[in-house]
């Protein structure tokens, strides 16, 4: 049991896929694990072990932001041994060639945010996918005819920014897509040497103003998840 997981060693797979949302960790326990046990609810961050295609697996919500996702990685890589997080998310798209309901990997994760500055005492570390665990996503896809976008995402710590044209210059420098956890994935697991890749499915254009609904975005993520669960 750490602070905000309650589970016992061994409860929690080598593999996590880190769902922001933790009512989406319930739903692939549901749809996608066989035999899944649910072993936590501190917070509502709900987290199953299951298995796919024979393997075991654990899905953990990680809530929204840089501050909770550090949380729950740091307690499943120290206190549970997890070897591999696989962040599953939903970004906004900043490329007009970016459409709703694409997938996208994040090869490295810029960020507004403060935490690697601190960190880092000013120095600027730049958050990347292992190279491995992005390799055979990508192969993955193609075998599963999952069609997929690669590239530089922004990890933000603003949702609702009050300038709409804050996105350009990101934009402009090839950023595909927001979201605002995967910078800290990436830091959190090079600081430990294990495996970490975000996969996102683009549920927002920001440039066109696109959306899906709410329910749409907990139900509708099947290829994503479906991309993470065989890289276990
Ligand atoms: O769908 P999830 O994984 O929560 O990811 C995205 O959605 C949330 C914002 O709605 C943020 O957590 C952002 O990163
Ligand atoms: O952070 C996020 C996630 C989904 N959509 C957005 O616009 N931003």
């Amino acid at each position: 049991m750490s602070l905000h997981i309650r589970a016992e060693k061994g409860d929690i797979a080598e593999t996590v896929l880190l769902p922001g949302d933790p009512l989406r960790a319930r739903w692939i326990a549901d749809h996608f694990l066989e035999n899944a046990i649910q072993y936590n609810d501190i917070r509502g961050m709900y987290g199953y072990t299951g298995t796919y295609r024979g393997k075991k697996v654990s899905v953990q919500g990680t809530g929204m932001g840089i501050p909770s996702i550090s949380i729950y990685t740091h307690e499943l890589i120290n206190d549970f041994g997890a070897k591999q997080l696989i962040r599953i998310g939903s970004a906004g798209s900043y490329q007009p060639y970016i459409k709703v309901r694409d997938i996208v990997l994040a090869m490295a994760a810029s960020t507004n945010s403060n935490i690697n500055r601190i960190h880092f005492n000013q120095d600027s570390f730049a958050p990347a996918a292992d190279y491995e665990l992005f390799i055979r996503a990508v192969k993955k896809a193609e075998d599963l005819k999952i069609p997929v976008k690669a590239g530089n995402i922004l990890t933000s710590d603003i949702f609702y920014d009050k300038d709409p044209e804050y996105y350009r210059k990101w934009a402009e420098y090839g950023v595909l897509c927001v979201e605002m956890e995967a910078a800290a994935l990436y830091s959190v697991a090079a600081r430990f040497g294990i495996k970490s890749l975000a996969i996102l499915t683009v549920t927002d254009h920001i440039v066109t103003g696109e959306s899906m609904d709410a329910a749409s975005r907990e139900n509708s993520l099947k290829e994503m998840v479906t991309l993470a669960l065989e890289l276990t």
